[in-house]
């Protein structure tokens, strides 16, 4: 098959297994793939597949049915693909899904990585460079989250506004370790990492679709996990200004950044996060799973909406 990169120009089918990993230091003692490696991954793809995605769609936890109504879809099992990570959360199918939704050619990831998996960073967000060297322009990051915001409720939307990167301040972030240019540059502008078009048209169809009580508007932040947190956490969080919490996104959305890609988040929120001794409940994966289920019809059809609007930006 005669296949195309993001540039238009001819690329040789990928090996089925790519040789050693080529790695260069980021300077935290992890590993790194080289951008040639990761062409390679996506060289890989376009071989397996005709559909040419313009927007990648990441599903969170438990929301993996999001791309169930993807048409003429190819679904590319993580295992298969050289030099993938693997996904090991419940919840998360470990696969990529290529089709249509409506017209718009796309991508969804049934299954991201996290950082309490093990993987370093930059491994988490490995897709996301794979989705630009496919040609992806818009990257539709959703998350289950904990609603921090006390008017929030277990099953309303937050459209993401902004992030604050608390593992950042920590010290870790996805584009630690050399720079390459062909990604973007060295000190990537954050301020506008949600976009506000994006944003303004995910309010207009909530609205279209009588969404309105329970679309919300809000700061997210990512803590490493896997555990859920403390009160004194919570309770620091809030004072900070965070409305939702959880455990990926952030870093998804700077290496989006970082290679121009224009993001739009969407959190939904599963479990109350509790700011109080004297509550009796604890949060768990199986709350997060249920109310991903109990919302995939409304997800669904708002995601496929908002493609279809995206799509014409
Ligand atoms: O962010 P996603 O992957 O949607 O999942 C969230 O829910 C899981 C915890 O229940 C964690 O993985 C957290 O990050
Ligand atoms: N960190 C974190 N992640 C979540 N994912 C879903 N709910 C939560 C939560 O309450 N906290």
């Amino acid at each position: 098959m005669s296949v195309q990169n993001m540039n238009g120009t001819k690329v040789k089918p990928a090996k089925e297994t790519l040789p050693e990993v080529e790695v260069e230091s980021n300077g935290n003692g992890h590993k790194m793939y080289s951008y040639e490696m990761l062409e390679e991954i996506a060289n890989f793809l376009l071989t397996k597949t005709n559909i040419r995605p313009i927007i990648g769609i990441i599903c969170g936890s438990g929301m993996g049915s999001l791309a169930d109504t993807i048409t003429d879809a190819e679904r590319i099992p993580y295992e298969e693909i050289p030099n993938f990570p693997t996904s090991t959360v419940e919840g998360h199918h470990g696969q990529l899904v290529f089709g249509r939704l409506g017209e718009v050619p796309v991508v969804a990831m049934q299954g991201r990585f996290h950082y309490y998996e093990g993987y370093p960073l930059w491994k988490c967000c490995l897709p996301i460079r794979v989705m630009k060297l496919l040609g992806v322009k818009t990257l539709m990051a959703t998350n289950a989250a904990g609603g921090l915001n006390p008017s929030y409720k277990i099953g309303d939307l937050m459209i993401v506004t902004d992030h604050i990167n608390l593992m950042g301040f920590a010290g870790n972030n996805p584009l630690q370790g050399p720079n390459d240019e062909r990604f973007g540059p060295r000190f990537p502008p954050m301020n506008k990492a949600y976009n506000y078009e994006y944003r303004k048209i995910a309010k207009k169809v909530a609205k279209e679709l009588k969404l309105d009580n329970i679309i919300r508007e809000g700061i997210y932040t990512c803590l490493g996990g896997p555990n859920f947190e403390t009160v004194a956490e919570l309770r620091m969080l809030k004072m900070v200004g965070v409305d939702a919490v959880g455990m990926s996104t952030v870093h998804e959305v700077i290496t989006a950044r970082h290679c121009d890609m224009k993001v739009f988040g969407l959190s939904l929120i599963t479990n109350e996060c509790i700011t109080n001794y004297e509550v009796e409940a604890e949060a768990n994966h199986e709350e997060v799973l249920d109310v991903g289920k109990m919302r995939q019809d409304l997800l669904r059809e708002y995601i496929s909406r908002l493609v279809h609007e995206f799509s014409k930006v």
